[in-house]
């Protein structure tokens, strides 16, 4: 599991090792990581680092201490090591260690701005330490012309940012334009919060944990993201004795005469996500045509409290003038079963929900939420402070929400926050979110009464509906990227995230098995 803090945790997390006069030691800490992270870059691009141009944009605060700390041990190896003072100071002892190691200093002004661009551009590394987590807002004057600058011209190299790329906001992921985007952000301590939700995490790139010694300071998470070896311990697996009915079974409300296809994708992505069985709830037309594409599929009349299951998905494909189906997806809502409600049925949402219903809108749908329960966030609202908005959606409406995006974002209305991105851009096409709800339904009639498995992961049971559909979230993501990479890297159809499903969950789960898999090679076969 990775875990990510607010930069008001990391600091606070500091702050005891600061009393005990251990600032110095946590920098140089900070700053070997850095370094040693873009010597790793360079080795990856280049045969020699003796002689590789680095530039690094120095700020007023600690930030720019670690640049300078870590330009100095880079220029120590024989790297050609220039540092750019943003502001009228610079950290004294950084400065003083690039000195020494014989790096060169230019102070940014208006006159020597276009040559330092140019430099920066030419550079093979630019290292981005103007600001962390004791930023305001975005980056001033001539840094910001500075950074305009550089993103205008073809850059030669990478940029490296230390802790947070400069303008990203370290707890929400919020940016203020201009950002220099990074290839890769090493970040001290924990993760922030902010770099794994977007639009934070579009500019971050990739990111790399440098433990500095104060892991035992941090507290509970901020955010938190599930890793395949999450996944494995939270999958479910049929007992040996397991009937379709103890294993679970999906109620599915979804599709219309004007979108059929939704439930069909809905069906598929719950059948390849291990559920004992779906029951298929709709008009006769899709129910044939469910039939049809899913034989597997059971399809049923009547009310949802004629029909026993242990989870509902309700809305997938569903439009305001489907009354029946309406109807349907509100009494599954209050019934006291989890459900999964998407699309068509956000509008028709009573006003207070619980964290056992899973709402899972895409921006768009988050802001047409917003604008119902009076609120004026709108698409770009939610989009530019992705986090804010999920966790606002989840305490407004007490449901737990799932906000779909490239990072896709999980909230409990009490704060447990999961982000994923496990995906590719090629989940991006119609039907594809259908095929999402379909494996959180099947994952809620599994393991949603099961607390232990979530304890035992250390998530409380009432955060427990959220990392269902952050373990839905992994899976189809993952299934998605080997559904595109079976065609060597193309595009892909929603069919074939639900295809490519099994296989991923086969492949997960044998990290958790493997011991028991290796005691079974050493014993006897019966005969
Ligand atoms: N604690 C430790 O020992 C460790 C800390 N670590 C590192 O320290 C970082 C935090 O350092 P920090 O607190 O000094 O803040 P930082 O992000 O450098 O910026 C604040 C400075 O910038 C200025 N400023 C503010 N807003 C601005 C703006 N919009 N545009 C321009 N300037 C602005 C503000 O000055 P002002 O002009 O507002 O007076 C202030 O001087 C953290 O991210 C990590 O990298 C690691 O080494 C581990 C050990
Ligand atoms: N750029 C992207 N990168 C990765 N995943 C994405 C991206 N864009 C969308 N997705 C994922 O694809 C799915 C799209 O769902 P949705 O918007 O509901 O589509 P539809 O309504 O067509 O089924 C979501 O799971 C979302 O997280
Ligand atoms: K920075």
């Amino acid at each position: 599991m990775i875990s990510a803090y607010t930069g008001t945790q990391v600091r606070a997390a500091e702050e005891p090792l600061m009393a005990a006069g251990l600032g110095d030691v946590l920098m140089h800490r900070a700053a070997h990581g850095l370094a040693k992270a873009v010597v790793h870059e360079l080795k990856s691009h280049r045969d020699r680092l003796n002689g590789a141009s680095v530039v690094v944009l120095v700020g007023t605060g600690n930030n720019g201490g670690d640049g300078l700390y870590a330009a100095s041990f880079l220029a120590a190896r024989g790297m050609r090591t220039t540092a750019v003072l943003t502001g009228n100071a610079a950290h004294p002892a950084g400065l003083a260690a690039f000195e020494r190691a014989g790096g060169r200093v230019h102070r940014l002004t208006e006159a020597a701005l276009p040559g330092l661009a140019a430099e920066a551009a030419g550079a093979d590394v630019v290292i981005d330490a103007v600001l962390g987590t004791g930023a305001k807002g975005g980056l001033r004057e001539n840094a910001a012309d500075l950074v305009r600058a550089i993103t205008d011209k073809d850059r030669q190299g990478v940029v490296v940012a230390c802790d947070l790329p400069s303008g990203v906001d370290a707890d929400t992921g919020a940016a203020v334009a201009p950002v220099l985007p990074a290839d890769l952000t090493v970040t001290f301590g924990g993760a922030k919060a902010g770099l794994l939700a977007d639009p934070g995490a579009d500019h971050a790139g990739r990111v790399l944990i440098v433990p500095i010694g104060i892991d035992e300071h941090l507290p509970q998470p901020s955010l938190r993201r599930l890793e395949d070896a999450d996944i494995a311990r939270l999958l479910p697996h049929p007992a040996r004795r397991a009937q379709k009915y103890s294993r679970g079974v999906l109620g599915v409300v979804a599709g219309s005469e004007d979108y059929p296809g939704a439930a069909v994708l809905a069906c598929r992505g719950a059948l390849a996500a291990g559920v004992g069985m779906v029951r298929y709830l709709g008009p006769p037309s899709v129910a044939h045509l469910v039939r049809l594409s899913c034989p597997e599929v059971v399809c049923s009349t009547g009310t949802v409290a004629e029909n026993r299951v242990q989870a509902w998905l309700v809305g997938s494909g569903m439009g305001p003038r489907d009354h029946e189906q309406l109807t349907r997806a509100r009494e599954a809502i209050a019934s006291d079963l989890p459900v999964v409600a998407d699309a068509g049925a956000l509008p028709a949402l009573p006003a207070m929900l619980a964290p056992h219903v899973v709402l899972t809108p895409h921006a768009g749908e988050l802001a047409s939420l917003f604008q119902r329960l009076g609120h004026g966030e709108d698409r770009e609202a939610v989009e530019a402070g992705t986090l804010g908005a999920v966790r606002h959606a989840a305490e407004r409406t007490g449901a737990t929400v799932l906000l779909k995006g490239a990072t896709t974002l999980v909230s409990a209305p009490w704060g447990t926050t999961f982000s994923q991105a496990d995906g590719t851009a090629w989940l991006a096409t119609a039907g594809s979110g259908d095929v999402l709800a379909g494996v959180i339904g099947a994952l809620l009639a599994q393991t949603g009464s099961d607390v232990g498995r979530f304890s035992k992961a250390g998530i409380a049971a009432d955060g427990r509906w959220a990392a269902i559909a952050a373990l839905g979230t992994a899976l189809h993501g993952r299934a998605g990227r080997a559904a595109s990479e079976a065609v060597s890297g193309g595009p892909i159809t929603a069919g074939r995230i639900a295809d490519a499903l099994p296989e991923i969950w086969g492949k997960v789960s044998m990290l958790s098995n493997s011991g028991a898999w290796k005691r079974n090679s050493h014993s006897q076969p019966l005969r």
